[in-house]
Order: structure tokens, then sequence, then C-alpha cells
């Protein structure tokens, strides 16, 4: 199935990006958004060209066809502006991007859209930014991307939804709209909640606590910093099941609480049940598959010292490179007002003793 042309609607973070993603590769693409200054930075950004909805103004048909148009806005507005879209058949085939499908795909049902026609979908890929200020061509590369088709959904549509997901770099997982809530709880939704619930602790937190923040805070609250108001909408429209996880994991916190309360009263046997739950943790953590989708990752890390000065990390890449290792991925620890900090280089297990070694022969502080 060729896209020639794409309507892009919502040229926000998801809308924009995949805009840019399908700029890249040669595809045409018209933008909408309510919000006109949405669309005119879309645009500077090289998303593509504004889009002329009507004929002579009045007229009940788009101007021209789309081959394909990928609804990006909020959840509660998906169902709606499918009507909308299809009212003056503005596209051929027509998907959305929301976090949850169920409802959406019920509510186009009850507002009688053509659901041969549609085909939604969701991709795993996103940032705690808005705007198509945070938008990136590369946002869905090697990311699952969900589509959920319905009985009704013609094979054509389906086949459009594919390119376009294929066009971005993504890899397609079919899924039905029920299963699609429910993993997404579990793998997305009750993680932004509990993210939530620990940097709402921050909040009140002292000067003298937030100062020694290291790394794990930050991992485990970024997406916390999300728009509310989108999340409202999400978790809104898929309560139930994020509701059970969050029992579920409401449970395992009160039990952690309750142990070290018996810890500290001299309980020693209270450890086990920390410690299963540790343990337990560990297993759910190496389950998540590394990137492109494949098995969980099991490169190994190495550490590496670096000042706080220009240059640095290039020349750890050129050690890098004159050892033939393949950087897969890198993290930064820098604790503020020191003048030092760590640099973990994720490398093939195989590959890590060599540059550890090439390394501290340079004169680099391998830990
Ligand atoms: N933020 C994320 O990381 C991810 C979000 N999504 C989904 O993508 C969709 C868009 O989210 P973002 O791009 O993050 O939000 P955003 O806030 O960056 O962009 C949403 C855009 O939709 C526009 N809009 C709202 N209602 C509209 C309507 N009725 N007609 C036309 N434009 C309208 C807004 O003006 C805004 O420009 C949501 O359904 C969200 O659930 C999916 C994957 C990741
Ligand atoms: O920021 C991140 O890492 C995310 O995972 C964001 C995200 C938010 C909402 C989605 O429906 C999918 C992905």
């Amino acid at each position: 199935m060729d896209l020639r042309t794409v309507l892009v609607v919502g040229t926000g973070l998801i809308g924009t990006s995949a805009a840019l993603a399908l700029r890249k590769r040669g595809v045409r693409v018209l933008l909408a958004d309510r919000d006109q200054g949405a669309v005119r930075l879309a645009r500077e950004l090289g998303a593509g060209e504004e889009w002329q909805p009507m004929k002579g103004g009045q007229a009940a048909q788009a101007s021209e066809r789309a081959d394909l148009a990928i609804i990006a806005v909020p959840p509660a507005y998906v169902a709606s502006e499918l009507l909308e879209l299809q009212r003056i058949d503005a596209a051929r085939f027509y998907t959305d991007v929301a976090s949850v499908k169920a409802e959406p795909i019920h509510r186009a049902a009850q507002l009688g859209c053509d659901l041969a026609a549609y085909v939604a979908s969701h991709p795993l890929a996103g940032r705690e930014k808005s705007g198509p200020g945070a938008a990136r061509e590369d946002l869905f590369l090697g990311r699952p991307w969900a589509l959920c088709p319905t009985e009704e959904a013609d094979p054509e549509a389906k086949a459009a939804v594919l390119r376009l997901i294929e066009l971005c770099g993504a890899n397609a997982v079919e899924v039905s709209a029920t299963d699609h809530d429910r993993a997404v709880a579990v793998v997305s939704h009750a993680p932004h909640v509990a993210a939530s619930a620990v940097a709402a602790r921050l909040a009140d937190a002292t000067d003298v606590a937030l100062g020694l923040a290291g790394q794990g805070v930050r991992d485990v609250t970024r997406i916390a910093g999300s728009d509310p108001g989108l999340w409202l909408g999400i978790l809104s429209g898929n309560a139930s099941p994020v509701a059970e996880v969050l029992e579920a994991v409401a449970n395992d916190l009160a039990d952690a609480a309750s142990a070290l309360r018996a810890l500290a009263e001299g309980d020693g046997t209270a450890t086990n049940e920390i410690t299963q739950l540790l343990k337990r943790g560990v297993v759910g953590h190496d389950r998540i598959p590394g990137k492109h989708g494949g098995p969980a990752s099991s490169y190994a890390a190495v550490q590496v010292v670096i000042g706080d000065s220009p240059g640095q990390l290039a020349r750890l890449f050129q050690v890098c490179d004159e050892v033939g290792v393949n950087v897969e991925d890198v993290r930064l620890e820098h604790a503020p007002g020191l003048p030092l900090g760590i640099a973990e280089l994720s490398v093939e297990p195989d590959a890590a003793g060599a540059l550890t070694e090439a390394l501290r022969e340079r004169g680099w502080q391998v830990p």
C-alpha cells in the first residue's frame, strides 16, 4: 500500500513526530490542529504543509482526499474527530494514536463512523513533553506500535496503517483493543501513576534531600513530568484495568511498609518479605524486552570516571572506536557541583574486558 499523502490532525508531540518521520521518507504531509500556533510550529519544523480543509469554504467535501489520516488528539476527541473527517471525506483510510483503544472504537461505532476505513493504533513511544516543539523524527524507531483492527475493518485500511508503522521505523503488533488496554495498564498507565506518587513525595522534600538526588529518582519519576490534562484523559479511558494493577502495586507497597515497621521494632524475620519483593522486582525488570523489541538486553556496563571538561566524551568514544567496541547505550551520572562524573557504557559482555583494559592502559579510571 503506497502512502503518498497523509493528513495529520493534532500536530502535538505524536502527530508532529509521525509527520517528520513521514516527510523524511518522502511522503507529502498535510497538517491540521485546532490550535493554529501548533500547526505553524509543526510546519516551520519541516513536518509538512497546512491543510486547506474545504473547497471554496462552504463545500461539504475536503479539497483533496489524503490516503490516510492520522488522528493524534487526546483520547476523548478521537471519535468525534473521526466522524467530522469522514463527513467531509478527508481521507481514504483513518487511524488514531491514542493511548487507549477500546473506548474510542466504541464511541466511533456509537457515533456511526465508517469502521471499515478505520484501524485504531497506538505507538508505544513518547516523551514527558507535549507539543510540536518536543517532536522527534526518530521517536518511533524500533518501538512497538499496536494496531487493533475490528472485524469491520477493510484489509486495505489495515495495510495502510501497517505501511505508516513501517515508514515510521516502528514494529507493528496486532492485538485486540481489550487486550491492548489491559496490557498498557501494566506497562504504561499504572507505572505512570506510580511515578507520579513517588514524584509527589518530592513536592515538599527538603532542599538537602533534593540536593542528594541521583539518577535513580530521576529514572523512576521522569514520566511524572508529563501533561496532567492529557494523562487524566488516558487514565479515565482505561480506568478499570489501571485500577486493578494499582491495587496490586498498593498491596505490595503496604506489605513492604509493614515489614519495615516490624524490622524497625526488632523483628528480623521481616527481611524475608522485603527480599521477596525486591527479587520479584528483579524478575519483572529482566523481562522487559531490549531495544528493537528483541529479548531483554544483557549488555555489560563499563563505568568510567570522566572529568567535567570539554571533549572528555569524544575521547572516550575514540577509545571504543580504536578497540572496535560498539557502544549500545550510554548513561551519564553527574553529581551537581562536583568536577567528576561517571559515564556508563553498555557493551556486549564479550567486549567489556578488552574495553576496560584498553581504557585503563590509556589512563582512564575504570572502578
Ligand atoms: N505523550 C505521549 O508520550 C504519547 C501520547 N500518545 C497519544 O497521542 C495523542 C496525542 O498526544 P500528544 O501528542 O502527546 O499530545 P500534545 O498535547 O502534544 O498534542 C495534542 C494536540 O492535539 C490538539 N487537539 C486537541 N483536540 C483537538 C481536536 N479536537 N482537533 C484537532 N486538534 C486537537 C492540541 O491542540 C494539540 O496540539 C493522545 O491521544 C495520546 O494519548 C500516544 C503515545 C505516546
Ligand atoms: O516517555 C516515555 O518513555 C513513554 O513511554 C511515554 C508514553 C506515554 C504514553 C503512551 O501511550 C506511550 C508512551
